[in-house]
């Protein structure tokens, strides 16, 4: 089976006060709705493919819903379930609309605890049923639960086995499935071992029930539930008693921010979001830390519980480099700094020609990088200027001056992105056809066969982007030299851990490698790296080893940017084709707090990741290379 994997955005809100709080304060008692709206478009970026929400009503009286979903497809998902979810309410009167008393009692969706999910997958594994939140109802309010998650698990397998080895019979083999029915098999034994407690003190009927629902503790079920997953996970839940929890994997891979007050306490995948949701500072917000739940009880009473033993924290850098919105504050610094660490080898591929040489970027995502990397040049030139005075040996005249100092560095918008989707988190087959029509150029903005041209992405992945559109079509602009920069180091590995960036026959860098060593007859190296491969199937995971890394073991990452330029520029290009590439070093010292880098290093936080490797190499060489 082809593991699912959400790669997605997660947003979660509790309202603290009732809802009469919000409508006298806020003038609305859809205040948690409204900000879910916000935490939800603001996180686009993360996916298109589908999106839903669900939402909790505390305090409903037995025949009363109190857990409501909705969910849609597509890049238009989120107006559509919003466009639902208000639709309920469009026959109320003016009256009415600002009851909240009458909302609570009578409507769908007027409750405190929300929870919503954008979600978009590349496994072809599409539908409304893969959509979150995923629900599993029951007679017990206790025992419903609503879970959503930016997740991927390496060991679906290995989690299947065990609740089937329990007599659980899951409807699906599917990741979310087999977490819903894992939580929720330790969210049933827990009601039921209250329900003991509560009967052997004499309690009955209803009774039972509240009492059950104050003393739930959730830190019991993912405790029981959690340790096994392997992978990088923010999973998120509600229960129809009003109890939501959050919990983040151990090595801290997928990211997760919180921010409570007296009002509200909401939970996002992205910092700046909250922050611009809820008009509050970056400093009041807190990272969900590697191994942490932070869970909210039916009374609001909020705690943090260390679910899992933190693991070496590995951060996911790709967050920084391109998933998350460049507005974090962090992230943004952090995105600059990895375009100023390429003035140096940009300079030698230019011939520190920066009189003839054009800057600019691929959009979107590129453009904070772009700004660092102006600054690194300006840096660059301000220098010559200083030598270039101290030079002359005497004060300077003016004109001296004006002359030394009229030089700039030239930026120009070059590359324009018609449409705003993020087309590498497009479907595989649609991907192409997008990559291709999607960019344009501004004609006239370098002088024809004099000017290089510099321009920098953040990653170059498939290299689809490359060679379907830019680099053609910035050939029509006649540069000099086109010299692609890509603020990232080579993608090299698969991920595995929530961003499906392709499976490993599909990277350039890896197509670059598999050619070199077939031109140079090496090919021995994928031969051998085959058979260590195939010979620790049987070992468990935790001793397995990543023997890809001996693909590209013999090259240098020049050798390889070479290769690859040789296969991503289309025949016809006139210009002369040069591609520069982020270290891992620099990629550390630019966001050194985010040091998960498998997809460049193949340094696998997890054993999962390493055994997935393996099997995907063992697949490319039987499958596609063949000896
Ligand atoms: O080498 P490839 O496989 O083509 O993938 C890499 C490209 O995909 C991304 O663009 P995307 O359109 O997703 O988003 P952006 O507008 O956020 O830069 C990224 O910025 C690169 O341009």
């Amino acid at each position: 089976m082809e593991p699912l994997k959400h790669e997605c955005g997660v947003a979660m809100i509790r309202l603290l006060k009732p809802l009469e709080y919000y409508q006298e304060k806020y003038g609305t008692w859809m205040y948690g709705l409204n900000k879910l709206y916000l935490l939800m478009e603001k996180q686009h970026n993360r996916g298109q493919e589908a999106a839903g929400l669900a939402c909790v009503k505390l305090q409903a009286d037995p025949g009363e819903e109190y857990m409501f979903r909705e969910r849609g497809l597509g890049a238009g998902a989120i107006t559509e379930i919003f466009g639902t979810v208000h639709s309920y309410f469009k026959d109320l009167t003016a009256e009415q609309l600002r009851d909240a008393e009458y909302a609570k009692k009578c409507l769908p969706f007027a409750g405190e605890l929300y929870m919503g999910h954008l979600r978009y997958s590349t496994t072809g594994k599409s539908g409304i049923s893969y959509v979150h939140p995923f629900l599993r109802r029951n007679n017990w309010r206790a025992k419903n639960l609503a879970l959503c998650g930016n997740f991927n698990l390496t060991n679906v397998d290995e989690i299947f086995a065990d609740i089937t080895a329990f007599g659980q019979h899951p409807r699906k083999y599917a990741d979310t499935y087999i977490m819903l029915e894992q939580v929720g098999h330790r969210l049933d034994r827990e009601v039921e071992r209250l329900y003991n407690e509560c009967k052997a003190e004499g309690l009955e009927g209803m009774n039972i029930t509240h009492a059950i629902e104050d003393r739930i503790d959730l830190t019991n079920v993912l405790k029981t539930s959690s340790p096994k997953w392997d992978g990088g996970y923010v999973i998120c839940g509600l229960t129809g008693s009003g109890e939501s929890f959050a919990v983040r994997d151990p090595w801290g891979i997928r990211p997760g921010f919180w921010y409570m007050d007296e009002e509200i306490m909401v939970l996002a995948s992205e910092r700046p979001v909250i922050q611009t949701a809820l008009n509050v500072p970056a400093d009041s917000i807190h990272e969900l830390l590697p191994g942490q739940a932070i869970l909210v009880n039916k009374k609001g009473e909020m705690r943090l519980a260390q679910i899992n033993e933190p693991k070496e924290k590995k951060a996911c850098s790709f967050e920084r480099i391109y998933f998350s919105r460049g507005s974090d504050i962090d992230i943004y610094r952090e995105r600059k700094l990895l375009g100023k660490k390429l003035v140096n080898p940009i300079l030698k591929a230019i011939d520190y020609d920066v009189v003839h040489t054009v800057f600019s970027f691929i959009p979107n995502t590129a453009e904070v990088a772009f700004y660092g990397m102006l600054e690194g040049f300006d840096n660059y030139l301000n220098e010559l200027k200083v030598q270039r005075i101290e030079a002359l040996g005497h004060k300077p005249s003016h004109t001296e001056l004006e002359q030394i100092l009229s030089q700039r560095i030239r930026s120009e918008k070059v590359a324009i992105k018609d449409i705003k989707l993020r087309t590498f988190i497009a479907e595989g087959n649609t991907r192409n056809d997008l990559a291709t029509h999607v960019y344009d150029i501004t004609y006239g903005s370098l002088i024809p066969y004099e000017d290089n041209l510099v321009i920098i992405d953040d990653s170059i992945v498939r290299g689809t982007t490359l060679k379907q559109s830019i680099i053609s079509i910035l050939d029509r602009l006649h540069p000099k030299k086109i010299v692609i920069v890509s603020s990232s180091p080579q993608v090299r590995y698969p991920d595995y851990y929530g961003i499906d960036m392709a499976s490993m026959e599909q990277f350039i860098a890896f197509k670059a490698a598999i050619a070199l060593l077939e031109e140079r007859g090496m090919q021995h190296v994928i031969e051998e790296a085959y058979r260590k491969s195939k010979a620790q199937l049987g070992l468990p995971k935790e001793e397995m080893v990543n023997y890809v890394k001996e693909i590209y073991a013999p090259f240098t990452d020049e050798e390889i940017s070479a290769k690859m330029v040789q296969l991503l520029t289309p025949a016809g290009t006139q210009a002369k084709v040069e591609i520069v590439y982020q270290t891992l070093d620099g990629l550390h010292e630019a966001c050194p707090a985010h040091l998960g880098d498998w997809y460049f290093s193949g340094d696998y936080p997890t054993p999962g990741g390493v055994k997935l490797v393996n099997q995907a190499f063992i697949n490319y060489v039987e499958e596609i290379y063949q000896f």
